[in-house]
């Protein structure tokens, strides 16, 4: 079935805890915490401190996107913080190998994201590295923003290479994920659907969750 990782960058932060418990009940499979450090992206989010104190809070794995510079600074801090899965962006990693086995180092799963602009191929070379792939579907640094087709091809082929080199790793999807988008992405070989607004911005996060997993399906 396919997983669902809400991502808590549209949630209400005033009450942050209770938005959690919520998508956790309503059937979440992850809780994805962005991380953007105002150069990397264009916006400040959250860091370790927030990760910590919202650990306790859910038995969800805790799937933190560092969209940040010289991400190796700080991969301690987000291990030791509760992390259960670190990405890293391709284009912030000078020695990605490096960066994806100091993770795991933390006994934290490693993953590694690409843009929409980065062709699929500048990650062949470390697929037996990952844990987790995150094809974003968008450009990073926003929620709410629209879903970009040409980047489905990216997941198709990280399907084909998972069977042709006996792989494991999941393929997830990141931005624009919607109840119109979520079908196009697991057609085409996603497992992990990221989605901040099509679940936070709804009243009912149950059903949001369910729709997308309806989607997802059909
Ligand atoms: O990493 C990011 C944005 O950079 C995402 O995780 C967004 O939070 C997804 O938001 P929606 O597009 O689903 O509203
Ligand atoms: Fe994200």
């Amino acid at each position: 079935m396919t997983k669902i990782a809400p991502s808590i960058l549209s949630a209400d932060f005033a009450k942050l805890g209770e938005e959690i418990k919520e998508v956790e009940d309503a059937g979440a499979d992850y809780i994805h915490v962005d991380v953007m450090d105002g150069h990397f992206v264009p916006n400040i989010t959250i860091g370790p401190l927030v990760v910590e104190a919202i650990r306790p809070i859910t038995n969800l794995p805790l799937d933190v996107h560092l969209m940040i510079k010289n991400p190796d600074a700080y991969i301690s801090a987000f291990a030791e913080a509760g992390a259960s899965i670190i990405t890293v962006h391709q284009e912030a990693c000078l020695h990605l190998h490096r960066t994806l086995q100091l993770i795991r180092s933390y006994g934290v799963k490693p993953g590694v994201v690409i843009n929409p602009a980065t062709p699929v191929e500048t990650i062949k070379p470390i697929l037996t590295e990952v844990d987790l792939i995150l094809i974003m579907t968008v450009n990073p640094g926003f929620g709410g923003q629209s879903f970009i087709q040409e980047t489905t091809s990216k997941i198709k082929q990280l399907a084909d290479w998972r069977k042709e080199y006996k792989l494991s790793y999941e393929i997830e999807v990141d931005g624009g994920v919607n109840e119109k988008t979520a079908g196009i992405c697991t057609a085409s070989g996603a497992d992990v659907l990221v989605a901040g607004s099509a679940i936070f911005n709804k009243e009912d996060r149950q059903k949001a969750i369910e729709t997308l997993r309806e989607k997802a399906r059909s």
